[in-house]
């Protein structure tokens, strides 16, 4: 049988917790109580902002590869999506998440399954609970949505069906500005990327995050700091901050919302098929006392079965492969039984500088 995305955790049942009406909260529970936060220094916003590339410029390449070398993230305008289709995903989030909660729950993740809603799947790596709800679509929402409205589930299916297919297009375009700005430029470089070179069979997951009000923000967690096992992740925020991501040096650094913007960030897949060159971000999402947040992830990667490797053309006798080839399930079955240690567990060889991943040094909270 072929292998699918949505069969990656089946070896990893989760068990699902149960999820509280946020609404009735108004104090926060000691299990949703953070102690070790690593908060930012106020100075640390001041001085250091994520990079904005206008797709339009000719100069994005460059931008691109300066963003990705030294910050594995950036924010993209011009990207082509139109606001409409903004607006109506962010509707859709809006709709779902404030339906009651026996309602949401008819479209649980199964404890063995991918799709549905639920608690962050990185959740029971961390002592504490996340403020936060969340809903994955790996391939099409239909069943489950038909659960949630039974009314109109036609017309939100179509809104993330469009969704998807732009956020594709839109992914496989910064995947050539990505690979080109390391100097793969030709389309037999990534074979997989097929005949028109357009990224046809890629895989991604869609998830969509909610973060309530929160009653005591500086001591809770919306998303805890984690890197993305993609190739790269299309992230629509809306107009609430909250994104953080840790930069060597500068410590957290929010991302505020940029009107109409996108953030763009390296996954785990890329950090690899670069040889490190362009390392996974570190990211994490805070909450909010008076508003709450929506945000929706495009979570972008190659056909499930295409290995990832450091790409030929980035090693030679002073640059040997860093990661040994791996398909994006078994990653995603390595995260699930890794987590942060999961890029160093796929790594052969040790750089000539000596450091480790970037990932396994910043996560102030114990990994069970
Ligand atoms: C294809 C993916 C990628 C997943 C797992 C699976 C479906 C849901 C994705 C996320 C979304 C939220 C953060 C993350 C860390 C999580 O907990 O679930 C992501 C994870 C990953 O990037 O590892
Ligand atoms: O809500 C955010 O800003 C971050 C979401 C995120 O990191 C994710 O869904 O992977
Ligand atoms: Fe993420």
């Amino acid at each position: 049988m072929p292998s699918r995305l949505s069969d990656a955790f089946r070896a990893h049942p989760q068990q699902q917790l149960k999820h509280p009406d946020f609404t009735s909260l108004h104090e926060l529970p000691d299990s949703y109580a953070w102690n070790q936060r690593d908060d930012p220094s106020p100075e640390t916003f001041a001085t250091e902002s994520v990079p904005l590339v206008d797709l339009n410029d000719p100069n994005a390449l460059q931008g691109i590869g300066h963003a990705c070398k030294t910050w594995g993230i950036f924010q993209v305008n011009n990207h082509g999506i139109s606001t409409s289709l903004l607006d109506m995903v962010e509707h859709t989030c809006r709709s779902l998440f404030s339906l009651p909660v026996h309602q949401k729950l008819k479209a649980a993740r199964s404890p063995d399954g991918v799709s549905g809603y639920g608690f962050a799947r990185i959740s029971s790596f961390f002592p504490k609970l996340m403020w936060s709800e969340g809903f994955t679509i790996v391939g099409p929402p239909d069943e489950h949505f038909r659960q949630l409205w039974p009314q109109d589930f036609s017309y939100h299916c179509d809104v993330i069906k469009e969704y998807k297919e732009e956020m594709k297009k839109l992914a496989g375009r910064l995947m050539w500005l990505m690979l080109g700005s390391l100097g793969i430029i030709a389309k037999e470089d990534i074979k997989w990327a097929g005949p028109k070179a357009d990224f046809k069979e890629a895989s991604a997951a869609l998830q969509l995050n909610y973060y309530p009000a929160c009653p005591d923000p500086d001591r809770a967690m919306g998303l805890a700091p984690h890197t993305d096992s993609t190739l790269l992740t299309i992230l629509y925020q809306n107009s609430t901050s909250g994104l953080q991501v840790f930069k060597e040096g500068a410590g957290w650094v929010a991302v505020p919302p940029v009107p109409g913007g996108l953030v763009i960030n390296v996954g785990d897949l890329m950090h690899i098929l670069s040889n490190g060159s362009y390392q996974s971000v570190l990211h994490r999402a805070m909450v909010n006392r008076s508003h709450h947040r929506l945000s929706s992830a495009y979570l972008y990667g190659p056909p499930s079965t295409v290995e990832i490797s450091p790409h030929p053309k980035l090693v030679g006798p002073t640059h040997p492969p860093l990661y040994r080839p791996v398909t994006w399930n078994e990653y995603l079955h390595t995260k699930a039984k890794h987590f942060n240690k999961a890029l160093s567990s796929v790594r052969v060889c040790v750089p000539l500088n000596g450091l480790g991943d970037v990932n396994e040094q910043n996560n102030s909270v114990t990994v069970g």
